[in-house]
């Protein structure tokens, strides 16, 4: 990404030749492109994305957020953050020999990432076959490739006719922004580069109708005027310069001073844009990532209990009641436990097929009660899915996506 943002002129010569020289004394030349996304000398370090990179680039007829979020397992909430802002996904991977297989192994990071962006509401997803250069733009390793994922990506519950392959290099930039001149590559390739596949997905229809919410990801100080802005996405509704909004699950009022999208000042934001904002008549030490600003007049439900359908993924020891996890709505990571298994429900009927079962294995689906330690913000899904639909975690491995269907 790092490279297409490059080739699009986001990033001027100059950076990119300061890119290239300290990347060459490290020895890391190859990483001169993943430095443009990892900005933090531990990233650089360690050659790795640990937090969500973000900026910003046009395609034809879209203007694009791109989240640039980790593969690492040690850091899936940061990743699961940036999915819970995402409209699509772009899932690379790696078709050197042995690396893409290690990826889509049982517990390999492929899978994790495809699973948990589906279950996080994302439908459509651009698989990027990256690194062909080192199979020598092999058409069968591509295909190998699509077979393999295919059949797993349908079961994750994408379906085909929402996925697009697309072979590429990050390294020598074939097939980013414009069609590949790669004479090995175009023998057997026709179709778009990333940029235009980029172009081509369809736009999610924005809640615009529905009341302010916007979570906030990020708290930072903000250069020159000595106080803070709030980073995050609006999820639904409109934000007003000017507003007063509620802070959530705080209950508390503040003031929007200004917004910003990609550092230019707007009256107004609308649902699906990423945004930062200051805030008049807050104190920064009540904040906390995961928070929610809402419409004063029309605030978001908090609640210490709720019910939701879950679906179990593939885990080893059963979730029985009193099981504790680590809850993940949007940005938010919360202590919850699970304090009741009301039912066993069909995956796909929803039919009750046994009640209060006595534990929860593998693949099940199960109407349960959950009570987060503290208070949350949580909507309904069948009323506003992007903060109806959470995750849940146990000691850095992902064991449920879930949906609210009843707030106590
Ligand atoms: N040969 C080859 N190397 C590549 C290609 N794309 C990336 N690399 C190299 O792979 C290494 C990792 O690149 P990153 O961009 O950090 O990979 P990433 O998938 O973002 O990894 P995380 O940051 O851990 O999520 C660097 O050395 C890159 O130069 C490619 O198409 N071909």
């Amino acid at each position: 990404m790092g490279h297409l943002l490059y080739r699009l002129g986001r990033v001027t010569a100059r950076e990119i030749h300061k890119h290239e020289t300290e990347s060459k004394k490290l020895g890391k030349q190859s990483f001169m492109y993943a430095w443009i996304l990892d900005e933090t000398g531990e990233e650089r370090n360690r050659g790795i994305t640990m937090d969500v990179g973000q900026s910003l680039f046009e395609t034809n007829s879209k203007i694009i957020t791109l989240l640039d979020a980790p593969g690492h397992k040690d850091f899936i909430p940061n990743m699961i953050t940036g999915a819970t802002q995402a409209d699509v996904a772009l899932l690379v991977v790696d078709a050197t020999r042995g690396e893409f297989e290690t990826g889509f192994e049982s517990g390999g990071q492929t899978r994790e990432h495809a699973l948990l962006v589906r279950s996080l509401g994302v439908n459509q997803l651009g698989v990027v076959i990256n690194k062909l250069d080192t199979v020598s733009w092999s058409q069968d390793r591509f295909q190998e490739i699509v077979s393999k994922l295919g059949g797993f990506l349908k079961q994750a519950g994408f379906r085909e006719s929402d996925i697009v392959y697309v072979p590429c290099s990050g390294l020598t930039g074939e097939n980013l922004a414009s069609p590949s001149q790669e004479p090995a590559l175009i023998a057997w390739y026709s179709g778009p580069c990333l940029l235009d596949v980029i172009d081509n997905f369809k736009t999610p229809s924005r809640p615009l109708n529905k009341p302010l919410r916007m979570s906030v990801s990020d708290i930072y100080k903000s250069a020159g005027s000595g106080g803070f802005c709030v980073a995050g996405r609006v999820e639904t509704g409109v934000l007003l310069a000017g507003e007063k909004v509620l802070v959530q699950p705080q209950n508390e009022m503040a003031t929007i001073k200004a917004v910003y999208v990609d550092e230019v000042n707007m009256s107004v934001a609308y649902a699906g844009d990423n945004v930062s904002v200051t805030l008049l008549n807050y104190d920064q030490q009540n904040l906390s990532v995961g928070f929610l600003l809402s419409e004063l007049s029309n605030p978001c439900p908090v609640t210490s209990k709720f019910e939701a359908r879950i679906v179990v993924f593939n885990i080893t020891t059963p979730i029985t009641i009193g099981y504790p996890v680590v809850l993940h709505q949007q940005s938010l990571a919360e202590s919850a436990v699970i304090t009741r298994l009301l039912s066993q429900v069909h995956k796909t009927t929803g039919e009750i097929v046994r009640n209060k079962p006595r534990a929860l294995t593998k693949g099940m689906s199960a109407q349960v009660i959950i009570e987060p330690v503290r208070p949350m913000c949580v909507e309904l899904y069948r009323e506003v899915k992007e903060l109806g639909r959470f995750m849940l975690r146990v000691s850095g491995v992902t064991i449920a996506a879930g949906l609210i269907t009843k707030i106590y």
